[in-house]
Formats: C-alpha cells, structure tokens, sequence
C-alpha cells in the first residue's frame, strides 16, 4: 500500500542572502537544506512549518507564504513524500544552530547546489524568482532522478488540488 507523508520546507531570505542550514542527523544528512519535517497531529501544515522553523534554527516568523508543492517518489518504498514549501523574508531572531541543522547565511548567487538534494537546482529558480509551482520527483536511492515535472502555477488553489498534475 502506498502511503504519503506530509512534510514541510521553509526557505529563509533575508538582506539578499539566504539561510540553510547543514542537516547534521536523519533523511537527507549531510546536505544543505531549508528548514522543516513532518507535519503532526492537530497542526495545519503553516503551524508544522513555523514549528520546524523554530525548533531547528530558533527564528519565528508571523506569516509563511507557501510557494511550493513537490511530491518525491522513491523506487521501491511505498512512502511518497508530499513536500509543502514555504518562503520567509520577515523572520525574526537570529538563527542557532539545534541537534539536527547548522544554519549558515548565503550570497544568493553562491547557493551550494553541489551539496543539496539534487532536485534543489531545478526548481529553486522558480522560488527565488517569486514564482509558485508543483513538482513530481522520481528517485532511484537518493542522489539519482529518474524523471520529473515541475510547473509554475498561477493561483495557490492550484496548489491544494490533491491530484493535480502528480
Ligand atoms: N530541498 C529539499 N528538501 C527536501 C527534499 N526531500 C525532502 O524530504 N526534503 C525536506 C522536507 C523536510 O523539510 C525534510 C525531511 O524531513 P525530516 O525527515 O527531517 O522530518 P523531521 O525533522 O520531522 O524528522 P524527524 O526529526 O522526526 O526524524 O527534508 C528535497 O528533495 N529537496
């Protein structure tokens, strides 16, 4: 049976940099990445990602804008991953780092796509150009894509539809 695990992802920018953080345990260690994790029990998917936020960099923030949707198909396991991504450029705090990320600030034009989830050079154009989007990721292990869709989109509503475009 196939099942989806509903995770979130926040990307933070602030002053023309942005901040990633070195993912020291867990899915996807040893890779820059923004912020974020499962979505629990009772939590809408914002609260779970402001949650995640927080307990991974200390930075609050009042509003995400969600940007972003990508579902991640791994061959041979029978978890999709459905990846909520968020943008942030009014956090609040400075960030420190927590047992699971290292936050460190980036130049935008210094993005170290060489040591993040391979998919990341794709679609991140898309997010720093302001633009909303939907993805479908095929993976064979972690570092290899099989075959994808990314698209822009014009209205977040599109974003909600469960089976649009995936
Ligand atoms: N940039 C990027 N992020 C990804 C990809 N795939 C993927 O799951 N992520 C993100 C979504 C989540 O933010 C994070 C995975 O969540 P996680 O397993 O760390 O969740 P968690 O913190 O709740 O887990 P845990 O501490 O409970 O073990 O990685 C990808 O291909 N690119």
């Amino acid at each position: 049976m196939v099942t989806t695990k509903l995770l979130t992802l926040v990307i933070v920018v602030r002053q023309q940099k942005i901040l990633l953080g070195w993912k020291k345990r867990g899915f996807g260690a040893n890779r820059w990445n923004g912020f974020g994790g499962k979505v629990q029990p009772g939590e809408t998917i914002e609260e779970g990602a402001k949650r995640e936020l927080w307990e991974e960099s200390s930075l609050t923030v009042d509003n995400l804008e969600k940007v972003g949707r990508i579902k991640f198909e791994f061959v041979d396991e029978t978890e999709l991953l459905d990846v909520h991504i968020f943008f942030t450029d009014s956090c609040k705090g400075e960030p420190l780092e927590s047992d699971e990320m290292l936050p460190q600030w980036f130049d935008l034009d210094k993005i170290p796509f060489d040591e993040m989830w391979v998919d990341d050079i794709i679609w991140f154009p898309l997010l720093l150009q302001k633009k909303l989007f939907k993805g479908y990721f095929k993976f064979k292990g972690h570092t290899t894509i099989l075959e994808y869709t990314l698209q822009e989109v014009e209205e977040l509503k599109e974003l909600e539809m469960e089976e649009s475009g995936f």
